[in-house]
């Protein structure tokens, strides 16, 4: 059984003036453990898909099934990591991190300990009584993976996490994250604009048309690349072949008659 089915998805967003096709026909499927990403021209749907198929939208038609069930009856299953971090100011690191396992009453000792060492794993030592903005802001996007993480969701939404830092701290990151993704064996969707993040990080590359978006092409990225690190990947011939690929095929997607 397929981890994530997507199924004919349509959604149309209608203001009191006009009618905005949003999204055309989706239909794909993700598999545990998969790293999928979602790449294509602003505006083209990417996070309205995220939002319906974290369940935030009822999409106007198709399905989005999660291990076989609906979403709508799949709540917080999904975890994010969005362009802010958007940490409480007011609030130490520790209890940013450890804020959604309070609310949902799952705070016990040993998951405290559990996620101060993922923190640590993180490079963040000696954090945890520390505010916000006392930190930078690859620290601070560590630490909202963290909390994302803390909560054990089965599938994870990375919408563009990387386009507010800069570049060195990106690759960094980039690197952090795929290799936690790998070791905790998560399954994730990224929405990118940049194709080589895309190629680098992926199993698969979801390339979207203008909007009405939908599903142009699928590139499966080759062993040679998935096996290694985002950072190293970039450095292998493969990878710039793979990017002239892609380019190609997005500057050649004409946009449908809306
Ligand atoms: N609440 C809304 N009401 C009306 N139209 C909307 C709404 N939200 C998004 N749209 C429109 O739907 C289309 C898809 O938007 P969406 O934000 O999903 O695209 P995107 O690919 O994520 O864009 P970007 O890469 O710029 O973030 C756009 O044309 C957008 O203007």
């Amino acid at each position: 059984m397929d981890f994530l089915t997507l199924t004919g998805i349509q959604h149309t967003y209608f203001t009191q003036t006009t009618a905005v096709n949003a999204l055309n026909n989706i239909s794909l499927h993700v598999q545990e453990g998969e790293f999928v990403s979602f790449l294509g021209p602003s505006g083209c749907g990417k996070t309205t898909l995220l939002s319906i198929i974290a369940g935030l939208i009822e999409p106007t038609d198709g399905q989005v099934k999660l291990e076989g069930k609906s979403v709508k009856d799949s709540a917080n299953q999904t975890g994010y990591m969005l362009q802010q971090d958007y940490l409480f100011p007011w609030k130490t690191i520790e209890e940013n991190i450890f804020l959604g396992l309070k609310i949902s009453g799952t705070l016990k000792d040993t998951k405290k300990a559990e996620v101060l060492s993922l923190l640590k794993q993180m490079g963040l030592e000696n954090v945890e009584k520390h505010y916000p903005k006392q930190l930078s802001g690859g620290m601070r996007q560590r630490v909202a993976l963290v909390r994302t993480l803390a909560t054990e969701p089965k599938l994870l939404m990375l919408d563009e996490p990387f386009s507010a830092l800069d570049y060195q701290t990106k690759l960094k990151l980039e690197d952090l994250v795929s290799n936690t993704f790998k070791t905790f064996g998560k399954t994730a969707i990224l929405v990118t604009h940049d194709i080589g993040e895309a190629i680098a990080m992926s199993d698969r590359i979801f390339l979207f048309s203008p909007r009405p978006g939908r599903l142009h092409r699928t590139f499966i990225i080759p062993d040679e690349l998935r096996n290694l690190s985002p950072f190293e990947a970039r450095n292998h011939p493969l990878y710039n072949e793979l990017f002239q690929t892609v380019w190609k095929e997005l500057e050649s997607i004409e946009p449908e008659e809306n």
